[in-house]
């Protein structure tokens, strides 16, 4: 199945969005995700509408050659619809710099050379330094600006973390750097816990080495559906979208929710935890390091001058603080939540766009 949704007229520049390959891409999904984008620029200040793009696959299954087929005949059927300054890819589940370079290269045949036409490239085909990292940094700056609003700091904070891809490991990584303890981690090969702090860059290697969480030493196995409820300060989903229900929302112990995965929160699960008690970061916000440093690279290959790793961190650092307030503004404005807060931001500045340009019924 291929599909590239591009939801969003052009009002402030390209569209953009990563491509996910996954089992479970459709249609209805792409066109979801690419609405997120949309409000998620906006919340970031980036100029950008939203996309997203899909193929239902499971990569796990496929070899190394299989991927870049596949990709190189995605991008045969696509290189009309992306462009520097129409839509712009990037990495999203299952994908990485790796399928970045190969649109690059095959887009290139059509076009010319073009670096800018996708971001969360390899360095060495013009990447960014800091973009492998942004989604999960940025989403340490979002609970650092979150949790100092609490009068507290990640340090000595408890965290389990679903997911330890690409966001969930840099996620978990910078926590544990921070001195915040780690107690538990899933992926789709199992969960491990350990109340003492798991130790990340060992678990790192041990994936690394062994492609999978199983086995590893340093700390318990635990049912990985039981992460989601288990005693802990900050809950990470890094993963799927809605995997908070009705069926487990009420059974949450977290304090705290930081959305690092796009929409892993459904409607109904909102209700519940809101009535607990439970803060709620929302993924507009929580994940938006990814695209603010897609966009730094953009403008890096535009310009053809790279940045170097603390002019990206430290910019990043700055829009994700920025885009806090912001949202925190409009939530004292409204009286309301930051996620009805995060959507408000977005939403009036996409409207307050639309107006200008004339566009009103
Ligand atoms: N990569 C990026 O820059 C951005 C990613 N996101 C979102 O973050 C989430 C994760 O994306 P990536 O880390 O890039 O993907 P990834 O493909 O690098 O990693 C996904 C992780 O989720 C795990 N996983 C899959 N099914 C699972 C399950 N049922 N239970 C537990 N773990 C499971 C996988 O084993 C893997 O560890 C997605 O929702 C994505 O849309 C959001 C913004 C940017
Ligand atoms: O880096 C990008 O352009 C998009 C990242 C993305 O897919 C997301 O924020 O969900």
């Amino acid at each position: 199945m291929l599909d590239l949704e591009c939801n969003m007229i052009m009002l402030v520049g390209p569209m953009k969005g990563g491509i996910r390959y996954h089992p479970e891409v459709d249609p209805d999904e792409v066109n979801a995700l690419a609405q997120l984008m949309t409000w998620k620029s906006a919340v970031a200040d980036i100029p950008y509408g939203g996309a997203k793009g899909g193929i239902g696959c499971n990569p796990g299954d496929l070899s190394k050659s299989e991927l870049e087929r596949l990709t190189r005949v995605f991008t045969q059927k696509i290189h009309d619809l992306i462009g520097v300054h129409t839509d712009v890819p990037a990495p999203d589940m299952g994908t990485n710099a790796q399928t970045m370079a190969w649109i690059l290269d095959e887009y290139s045949k059509f076009h010319g050379h073009s670096p800018a036409v996708v971001t969360g490239k390899p360095i060495d085909l013009g990447g960014s330094l800091g973009r492998e990292a942004a989604t999960g940094r940025g989403v340490v700056f979002a609970a650092e600006a979150l949790l100092a609003e609490h009068g507290k700091a990640i340090k000595g904070l408890t965290f389990a973390i679903q997911g330890f891809g690409n966001v969930g490991s840099w996620a978990a990584k910078l926590i544990h750097e921070r001195g915040g303890k780690v107690i538990a981690v899933s992926d789709i090969t199992g969960a491990v816990k350990n109340p003492n702090g798991i130790d990340i860059p060992e678990l790192l290697r041990h994936k690394e080495s062994t492609g999978s969480l199983k086995d590893f030493q340093g700390a318990d196995s635990m049912d990985a559906n039981e992460l989601l409820v288990h005693k802990c300060d900050v809950l990470i989903p890094c993963a799927l979208g809605g995997v908070l229900h009705r069926g487990n929302a009420a059974d949450v112990k977290a304090k705290f929710i930081i959305e690092a995965a796009n929409h892993p929160t459904d409607p109904e699960a909102d209700e519940i935890l809101a009535k607990k008690g439970v803060v709620v970061l929302p993924d507009i916000y929580a994940n938006s390091g990814g695209v603010t440093v897609s966009y730094f690279e953009w403008v890096q290959n535009i310009q053809g001058f790279m940045w170097d790793e603390q002019q990206v961190n430290r910019t990043l650092q700055n829009y994700m603080t920025r885009a806090f307030h912001n949202i925190k503004n409009m939530c004292q404005t409204h009286d309301c939540n930051l996620r009805m807060g995060a959507f408000t931001l977005g939403v009036s500045r996409v409207a307050r766009a639309t107006l200008l340009r004339g566009w009103e019924a």
